[in-house]
């Protein structure tokens, strides 16, 4: 007997082979998958404590966010239409300084993680501050993260300095070694917030102890220009020569790339989290996936905080990542839709090194799907259920989700959050910020 079978009309696994599936079955036992079973009678050999059927459903692997400030959902609306200089230094920083804590950093978290699960989000990294409280609220709701604790040279209303952030990131760590789902890694902030000497001892710990790193990089044209006018250099090659630019390097951003930066990109073997939304509404610049895709280097997707996007729905960052592709590149046949299916799971994975556990719907792997409804009329008529995921899906089709074969939303119900109690904080904290700001 095993714990779950879940029957749906298509399941995409997205790897090994880009293959839909039509009427098969998912196996699923302690919180892995056993099996995709592709005929009812290879299901039937099988009998489970639980069946799930998905009629009019596609079952794909959990989304994979790669880029968040979880805890941002409660600035969300609070500053927009600024380019991202403007919006951090005169709006964004100021306020932060006055009300986050980590009674901000949890019921923020709260909200991101009940809207990702709700849009098929099963796993996400996030880099803010008072990160204990993000780990905290993702042990509690079931959802996998890796959190990126930040590490900022000046103040912060976390850390003192780089030093103790260093500090109070590793004791974290150390906190969560033993749980499988919830990863504490390095989140320098970007070139222009931390020195050199900072991002070398952030590459001699992430060598020593194999922990990934992850930096916004190349977020606009001006963050590259000062750089080389102050150093000489651009950001890429000074994270090169800092030895931090490498397999466990995700660079969050990537709109100002030269020839020489796409190949040291791709030649470390660093990874890339586009966040297309937020470079968009930021008017930051535009990152050139479908180069970075044909060189080698591996690009996955990411939300940004919700106040520079606004929303977490992975599927509509999905795309309009496809559609920018199409723009940037002049080409229509750039970036097709289950080529973006791709980088928001196992790309995904891949830019987070949880490749082996999560991304796809493989044998061994951990039951992380999501399931979303396809008989409403905007999809009809279906001619390919990947087209449709892609192009005209969001995350309010998001029926279920299911995270280590534990199922975290149930029709539209979350079964680990009070959505209630999480509209209600938010709202309170709106009437504590509109009083103050
Ligand atoms: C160190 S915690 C995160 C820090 O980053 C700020 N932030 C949010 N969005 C962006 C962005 O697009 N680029 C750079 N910094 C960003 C956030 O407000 C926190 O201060
Ligand atoms: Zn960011």
């Amino acid at each position: 007997m095993i714990d779950t079978l879940i029957h749906a009309r298509w399941i995409i696994p997205v790897v090994p082979e880009q293959k839909v599936y039509e009427n098969c079955s998912l196996a699923i036992d302690k919180g892995k998958i056993i099996g995709l079973l592709p005929s009812p009678e290879a299901a039937a050999r099988f009998e489970a404590s639980e069946e799930i059927h998905l009629d009019q459903h596609a079952l794909i692997p959990g989304l994979i966010n790669t880029h968040n400030h979880a805890a941002m959902t409660l600035l969300r609306g609070f500053a927009d239409d600024r380019p991202l200089m403007e919006w951090l230094e005169n709006h964004i920083w100021p306020n932060e300084r006055k009300w986050v804590d980590p009674e901000f950093a949890t019921d923020g978290s709260r909200l991101a993680v009940a809207e990702m699960l709700r849009s098929g989000t099963t796993t996400f990294s996030d880099q803010y501050f008072f990160p204990e409280a993000t780990a905290q609220v993702a042990r509690e709701t079931g959802v996998r993260a890796q959190i990126a604790f930040p590490v900022i040279d000046f103040p912060t209303p976390w850390s003192r300095n780089s030093e103790d952030a260093l500090q109070k990131g590793l004791a974290l760590r150390d906190d969560y070694k033993a749980n499988e789902r919830i990863d504490v890694v390095f989140a320098p902030h970007a070139p222009y917030t931390v020195g050199d000497a900072t991002l070398e001892r952030i590459a001699v710990y992430a060598a020593e102890a194999q922990i990934a790193v992850q930096m916004h990089l190349h977020e606009t044209a001006t963050e590259v220009e000062r750089a080389l006018a102050e150093t000489g250099e651009r950001p890429t090659e000074r994270l090169l020569r800092l030895g931090l630019l490498g397999p466990q390097t995700l660079c969050v951003h990537m709109t100002a790339v030269n020839e020489r930066d796409i190949e040291l990109l791709q030649s470390s073997g660093a990874h890339v989290a586009h966040c297309p939304r937020s470079n968009l509404k930021l008017a930051s610049g535009f990152c050139p996936t479908a180069r970075l895709l044909q060189a080698g280097v591996n690009v996955a997707l990411g939300t940004d905080g919700a106040a520079s996007n606004n929303s977490l729905d992975l599927f509509t960052e999905a795309n309009t990542a496809a559609l920018l592709a199409k723009a940037v590149s002049g080409d229509a046949a750039a970036l097709p839709a289950h080529q973006v299916l791709a980088m928001a799971t196992i790309n995904g994975a891949r830019a987070l090194g949880i490749d082996q556990i999560t991304g796809s719907l493989e044998t061994g792997k951990s039951a992380d799907l999501a399931a979303i409804h396809l008989g409403q009329l905007e999809q009809q008529p279906l001619h390919d259920p990947v087209s449709q995921l892609i192009y005209t899906a969001a995350g309010h089709n998001v029926s279920d989700v299911w995270v280590a074969g534990r199922r975290l939303l149930r029709d539209r119900q979350l079964q680990t959050i009070n959505e209630i109690e999480v509209i209600q904080r938010a709202q309170q904290w709106r009437a504590r910020i509109a009083g103050q700001a």
